[in-house]
């Protein structure tokens, strides 16, 4: 009998250089007595320079995944490394390259906004001459330089966040850790900080972001693994996952003066139309018809409006429906609250 053999080394033999940015393999937690596992057999790596979107449900176990990684949480089984160091073996190690910004707002109180960063960087060993640089700079970054002075408690919910994220930048980490980086804030902040996520990735900080927002993971990350129940359902770039997604784009049509089935034959036998489904209602004074794609709703488009103007019908509003991150996290994980 032959014994099994891998032929790829395991992140804890690769020099740190090779390894993956951040990796997890069959990682198990289980918190005190709970019978059901928080993370159940976790499996991915995440490149270096990549910006990583981890999904899931209230309760999937994202926290408590980035938990492990950033060594605030211990492990039951399993591996977690980043960096190529073993979070668990050397968690010294691995706090020197990474970086984290909590869901809770975590700044020390007793000390004033840049306070908090040169503190930071005292504690991760940045040598005392540049810290005051590199908190100047920081705070000039993620437009707090008015605010050096003020205290935390006196910093607005967003401005507090981007605080947390000079933070966890002032010493210069590999890979940064956002837990839901954007929850509580206004649009300017939040676009703020995704400029920030997208120009750190620029210049090579690998990005593991944890978000309930459909739309930040689409336009912020490379690829997204979506978990539930501390299970990795799916990962792969937003736009394979969606194209991957059972379902189709649709043309919802709202038109008079058809006659009905004849015109839903002719859309039917049209190049790139799939399905043609009367939604109209029994009382209704319009028509409503739903035509499904096999690719994208735009390109059926032309020819869809062009057979209804050929029925003599008169289009009085069309709307474009494609599937979207959303529609796959769904999918994926159901439609019940947690
Ligand atoms: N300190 C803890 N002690 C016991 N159970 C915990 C603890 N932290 C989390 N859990 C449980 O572990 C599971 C996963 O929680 P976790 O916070 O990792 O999920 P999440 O995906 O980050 O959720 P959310 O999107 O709501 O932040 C949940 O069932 C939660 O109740």
């Amino acid at each position: 009998m032959s014994t099994e053999t891998t032929t790829r080394p395991s992140a804890d033999e690769l020099t740190p250089d090779a390894a993956p940015a951040v990796e997890v393999r069959d990682l198990v937690k289980r918190y005190g007595r709970s019978t059901t596992p928080a993370v159940d057999g976790l499996s991915f790596a995440v490149r270096r320079g990549e910006v990583f979107g981890l999904l899931g449900p209230n309760g999937a176990g994202k926290t408590t995944t980035v938990g492990v990684l950033t060594t605030r949480v211990t492990k039951t089984s399993g591996l977690a490394t980043v960096a190529g160091i073993d979070v668990a073996t050397n968690p010294v190690g691995a706090r020197a390259v990474l970086g984290v910004v909590p869901q809770r707002p975590n700044l020390d109180r007793s000390l004033d906004a840049r306070g908090n960063l040169v503190w930071h960087a005292a504690y991760h060993g940045v040598p005392r001459a540049q810290r005051g640089r590199l908190a100047d700079e920081l705070l000039e970054r993620m437009g707090l330089a008015e605010k050096a002075k003020t205290n935390p408690d006196e910093l607005s919910g967003g401005q507090a966040q981007r605080l947390i994220i000079a933070r966890g930048l002032m010493h210069d980490p590999q890979v940064l850790f956002l837990d839901e980086p954007s929850t509580g804030l206004d649009p300017q902040a939040r676009l703020f900080v995704h400029d920030r996520v997208t120009e750190l990735a620029a210049s090579g900080v690998t990005v593991v972001l944890t978000t309930h927002d459909m739309d930040e993971a689409a336009k912020l990350a490379d690829r997204v693994g979506i978990v539930d129940h501390g299970k990795l359902l799916a990962l792969d770039t937003p736009s394979a996952l969606v194209a991957a997604l059972p379902g189709e784009a649709t043309i919802d049509l709202t038109i008079t003066g058809a006659d009905v089935d004849v015109l839903a034959g002719r859309l039917g036998e049209l190049r790139g139309v799939s399905s043609v489904e009367d939604l109209s209602g029994e009382a209704a004074s319009a028509t409503h018809l739903r035509v499904g794609c096999d690719g994208e709703a735009g390109a059926a488009l032309p020819p869809v409006l062009a057979a209804v103007a050929d029925a003599g019908a008169v289009v009085t509003q069309v709307e474009l429906g494609e599937p979207t991150l959303e529609d796959v996290f769904i999918d994926l994980t159901g439609r019940g609250l947690r």
